[in-house]
């Protein structure tokens, strides 16, 4: 959509009560976005509902507004008197994201979009790069942006509507045809991608989070079932981790709306169903199937998981129309997603030092359970917890270290205004409590917490440096200083092994 240019209600899919045309100059959710002709949309909040601000909007000079019955009573009075139009839906969310689809138009020619748990990030990474190895120009959206054959920065991992659609009308104009898209649970509750035109979509998992968002497990899941039960049209394709215990759910949801299914898992039947793990130092190798036909691949990626979430990848590319076996020739060659169980570093006698953006008890026991079968030798920690963060999980975070590395070493991880030396005492007492005071010390300067890290590998160790993952500084009080584990690792082995990095 060019700057200057109006559309009107029709062109929106929008029928004002009373009949009431209007010219719409843009979209805005928020009241203090507001030009004049704007059509604003006026939605239910968690804290207040958008209707409080309608009077507002009408005085930047909105030219319609689009809300439901209790954001209308909110601003009755001034609606009565006003000559905008009013836009009435019992989803006003969903109502502004086909409107938000229309008001943008174009949309890449395939997109896909993968929800659960974790792992939503990996599997677009390397849905985006199986696309770019078979010659398409492919995007992927979401938590780190949108990164490809076109980039920019986002905010969220699900855009709002409005973002969103201009991010994909953007890609388009740039030639990119493929995208894969993440969907969040907020962004699935709050109808943000509705509006998208999606030919197939991927499930990786479900466990705990964002229960301080959604009222409960159901609801949590139900969120994420939406992908299926109402985004993803009938004629798509479902592809599903039915290896997790709400695969089989899932499959049954996508099912029942008619979609097709591509089962992916270690499960008997599934249509992609892994057969054979075998993990080495810095890789591991998969033997798989493909609707009974047996393959074999060696993967750069550390983490049992990581084979589910390239599978699953694979399924969604051959959804999209790929051919499979041109897929499956495409994953040797996946890259890691930045910060996340990435090889960063190699020691001369070969220990190996891996990246991690784990910052919860849960994800640093996960991330070091999933490296542990790589390694032949002991397996190092590096861990510290942020500052202006929830502190409960300190001494957490130093259990769950101790419990699943062989040393740990408790460092700084964002201080921010808090004083260093007492998260580090919270992650210590959390060491203690778990009985393993003698497998960890305290080092508070992060690069030198490294650099000890580094230099207690011996062949066959590795170390894991959590917390921080892709973030490039390190925030003390109000600054940020520039710092970056990937980078801080090689220079350790450097220093130490005498340039080899
Ligand atoms: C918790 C949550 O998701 N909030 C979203 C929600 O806002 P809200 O319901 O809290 O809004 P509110 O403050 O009650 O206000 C209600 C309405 O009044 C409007 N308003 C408010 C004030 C004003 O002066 N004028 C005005 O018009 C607001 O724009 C809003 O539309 O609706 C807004 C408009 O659609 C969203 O921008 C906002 O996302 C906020 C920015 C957010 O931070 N969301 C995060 C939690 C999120 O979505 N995260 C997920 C990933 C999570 C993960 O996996 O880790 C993501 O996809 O990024
Ligand atoms: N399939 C998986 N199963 C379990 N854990 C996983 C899986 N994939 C990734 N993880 C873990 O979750 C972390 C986050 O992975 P990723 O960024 O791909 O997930 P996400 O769903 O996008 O997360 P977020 O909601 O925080 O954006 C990784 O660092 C890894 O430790
Ligand atoms: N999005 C999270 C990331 C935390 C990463 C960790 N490095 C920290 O600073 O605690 C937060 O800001 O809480
Ligand atoms: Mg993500």
């Amino acid at each position: 959509m060019a700057a200057g240019q109006t559309k009107s209600l029709a062109e929106l899919g929008l029928t004002a009560q009373g009949g009431r045309r209007a010219e719409i100059t843009g979209l805005s959710v928020d009241s203090r976005e507001v030009r004049k002709g704007h059509l604003f949309a006026a939605l239910p909040g968690t804290k207040v509902h958008g209707g409080d601000f309608i009077q507002y909007a009408l005085r930047m000079g909105a030219a319609a507004i689009l809300t439901d019955a209790r954001g209308a009573r909110l601003a009755a009075d001034e609606l009565s008197t006003s000559d905008a139009a009013l836009i009435l839906a019992e989803d006003p969310r969903q109502t502004l994201a086909y409107a938000a689809a229309l008001w943008f138009g174009a949309q890449p020619e395939v997109v896909v979009a993968v929800t659960g748990t974790n792992g939503k990030t990996s599997v677009a990474n390397f849905c985006r790069q199986i696309w770019t190895e078979l010659g398409f120009a492919a995007v992927n959206i979401g938590t780190t942006g949108v990164e490809g054959a076109h980039e920019a920065p986002l905010a969220h991992t699900t855009p709002e509507p409005i973002t969103l659609h201009r991010v994909l009308a953007d890609c388009e104009a740039a030639g990119v045809t493929h995208a894969a898209m993440e969907a969040s649970s907020h962004g699935l509750e709050q109808r943000r991608l509705d509006g998208v035109r999606l030919v197939a979509a991927g499930f990786t998992n479900f466990s705990q989070d964002h229960l301080d968002y959604h009222a409960g497990f159901d609801e949590y899941f139900a969120a994420k079932a939406g992908l299926f039960a109402r985004v993803l049209p009938e004629d798509g394709i479902a592809v599903i981790n039915v290896d997790d215990d709400k695969g089989p759910a899932m499959a049954e949801i996508a099912c029942a709306r008619g979609q097709d299914l591509i089962t992916v898992g270690r499960a008997a039947g599934s249509d992609i169903q892994l057969q054979a793990q075998r993990f080495a130092p810095t890789g591991q190798d998969l033997r798989f199937d493909w609707k009974g036909r047996a393959h074999q691949v060696s993967l750069d990626l550390i983490g049992g998981f990581q084979a589910e979430n390239v599978l699953l990848a694979a399924g969604l590319a051959i959804a999209a129309g790929a051919d499979p076996e041109r897929v499956f020739e495409t994953l040797g060659q996946m890259k890691t997603v930045r910060g996340r169980m990435q090889l960063a570093a190699t020691r001369a006698n070969g220990a190996t030092v891996f990246v991690d953006f784990a910052h919860t008890p849960d994800a640093i026991a996960t991330a070091l359970k999933a490296l542990r079968p790589h390694v032949m030798g002991r397996l190092v920690a590096v861990v510290g917890a942020g500052g202006d963060r929830d502190t409960a999980k300190r001494p957490l975070m130093g259990q769950a270290a101790v419990e699943n590395a062989d040393l740990v070493i408790v460092t700084d991880d964002n201080p921010r205004r808090e004083e260093p030396a007492a998260i580090r005492a919270a992650v210590m007492a959390g060491v203690a409590d778990a009985g393993g005071a003698e497998l960890a010390r305290e080092v508070g300067d992060r690069a030198e917490a490294i650099l000890r890290g580094v230099d207690m590998l011996g062949p066959g160790d590795a170390l894991l440096i959590c917390g921080k993952g892709h973030e490039t500084g390190q925030i003390v009080g109000d600054d940020v200083f520039p710092f970056d584990d990937s980078e801080q690792a090689s220079v350790a082995v450097a220093a130490l092994d005498g340039g080899l990095a």
